[in-house]
């Protein structure tokens, strides 16, 4: 609870979803209560954080919440602790409450719990990696917004590795760079998202082995994310390297069915009802988009949006036919032909000159185990089959072994240029055929 213009108090909420929830469903109860202690009856108002921010900044908030008449102690007493400063680069909707946790994320979500808890770390730093798009930035930026709520008092710093980089050489060419350290230095909790963009820039490296180690030293708690983990990041000298593999690496996985249906779940709800549609899609509707929208939960959260604005109030009562037509532009392959997992093995045994059968064998060597990998993560992407029966269909496989194949083409597209040329080879093909 913080105070408003002119003393009223305001209930600030961490996003603008969450006021609207609030305002749709809680604030008459919690009106109640805050009248129950304010005899004034000053009305309670309510704005999301960035609205609260903007009118802090701009002169409107002045005056400290003080209620007219002085709580009794044995009553239950509002906090009115107002944090210092809103953590700069935190981006409101991705918070705990938005982020689905599933198969794929589920120890990087317990984890993201416990550092933004600042229960006492065993593991500093925490280095989350994982394929683009499924998670980390949200999960990083959900852990600076609640351990702003749990310690406002504590400094919080968020940075890409980007961001670091270009303050610090900013601050190297201004000659400020004790300004640069005393900030990052000083945080309490520092979050660098994307630390892999720093690889090849040796001074910020430098910068940051000893901004580290610094803060380890101090008992500050770091976290990092990348796209690889810290043992694959080449471009990084050794010894950064080593000191960001020195607590915990977690990674996170692409998304198995269950979670993307999970998401599309919670995605149109939360849409919805910030829209006003008031029925969610039919189940075949959500059933197609987690199966067939191709890529990763950004792709899916763009096919979700796309199908949100386009259908408007149509949404509960689309059919499948017309959801799919609204989606063509998201679905490329998926919805133009449908391609059977025989045709994927066929185009990628040929292109990697093998035999279909060889793809189906018990054969593990290298060059028939990679292209059976991308094989089965083609199937993934351009079918809409099951981790199970794609096993099934490739010599009656352990669906964790097409869980793994998923996974290791993920890795290899962005660390692996020829795989990408492969895969994209013949992505091509199966579009043409
Ligand atoms: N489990 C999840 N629950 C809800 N939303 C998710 C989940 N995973 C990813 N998203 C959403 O998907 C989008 C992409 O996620 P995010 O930006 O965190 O990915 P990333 O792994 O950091 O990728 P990149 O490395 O490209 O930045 C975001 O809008 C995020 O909110």
């Amino acid at each position: 609870m913080k105070p408003g213009p002119y003393g009223d108090p305001v209930l600030v909420t961490p996003t603008a979803y969450a006021r609207d929830w609030i305002s749709k469903n809680a604030i008459r109860r919690a009106q109640e209560l805050w009248q129950q202690h304010d005899p004034d009856a000053r009305i309670l108002d309510i704005l999301c954080r960035v609205d609260y921010d903007d009118q802090v900044r701009t002169g409107g908030i002045v005056t400290a919440l003080v209620p007219s008449t002085p709580v009794a102690a044995s009553e239950p007493v509002v906090e009115a602790v107002v944090p210092a400063t809103r953590i700069s680069g935190l981006q409101d909707r991705l918070t705990f409450d938005t982020f689905v946790p599933g198969r794929g994320n589920e120890f990087a979500y317990t984890m993201s719990r416990q550092v933004a808890s600042w229960a006492d770390g065993h593991f500093n730093p925490v280095f989350f990696h994982g394929p683009y798009g499924y998670g980390k930035t949200h999960l990083l930026n959900a852990i600076g917004w609640e351990a702003q709520a749990k310690r406002p008092d504590a400094r919080i710093v968020y940075l890409t590795a980007e961001k670091f980089t270009s303050t610090f050489v900013k601050a190297l060419m201004d000659k400020s760079t004790s300004a640069f350290k005393d900030e990052v230095r000083g945080a309490d909790l520092l979050l660098v998202d994307d630390v892999h963009f720093i690889g090849g820039k040796t001074s910020s490296q430098e910068e940051l082995f000893h901004t580290l180690t610094s803060l380890i030293e101090n008992n500050r708690r770091v976290v990092f994310t990348a796209d690889r983990p810290p043992t694959q990041l080449n471009e990084i000298e050794a010894r950064l390297r080593s000191h960001l593999s020195s607590g915990l690496v977690c990674a996170l996985d692409v998304a198995d069915q269950s979670l993307r249906m999970g998401i599309v779940e919670r995605k149109l709800g939360q849409l919805s009802q910030r829209l006003g549609v008031a029925q969610c899609p039919r189940a075949e509707v959500m059933q197609f988009l987690a199966d067939r929208v191709p890529g990763s939960i950004r792709e899916l959260e763009g096919a979700v949006n796309t199908l949100v604005a386009s259908a408007g109030a149509r949404l509960g009562s689309l059919t499948l036919e017309e959801a799919m037509a609204l989606l063509q532009p998201n679905l490329k392959v998926a919805v133009e032909r449908r391609v059977t997992v025989d045709e994927i093995q066929k185009l990628t045994a040929d292109h990697f000159g093998l035999k279909q059968a060889d793809l189906l064998s018990e054969r593990r060597t290298r060059s028939v185990a990679r292209p059976r990998q991308v094989a089965m993560w083609l199937c993934k992407q351009h079918t809409t089959r099951s981790y199970p029966d794609i096993g099934r269909r490739f010599g009656g496989r352990d669906h964790t072994t097409v869980l793994h194949a998923v996974k290791k083409v993920e890795e290899l597209l962005q660390a692996d240029d020829q795989i990408a040329r492969d895969v994209e080879a013949l992505t091509r093909k199966l579009r043409s055929n």
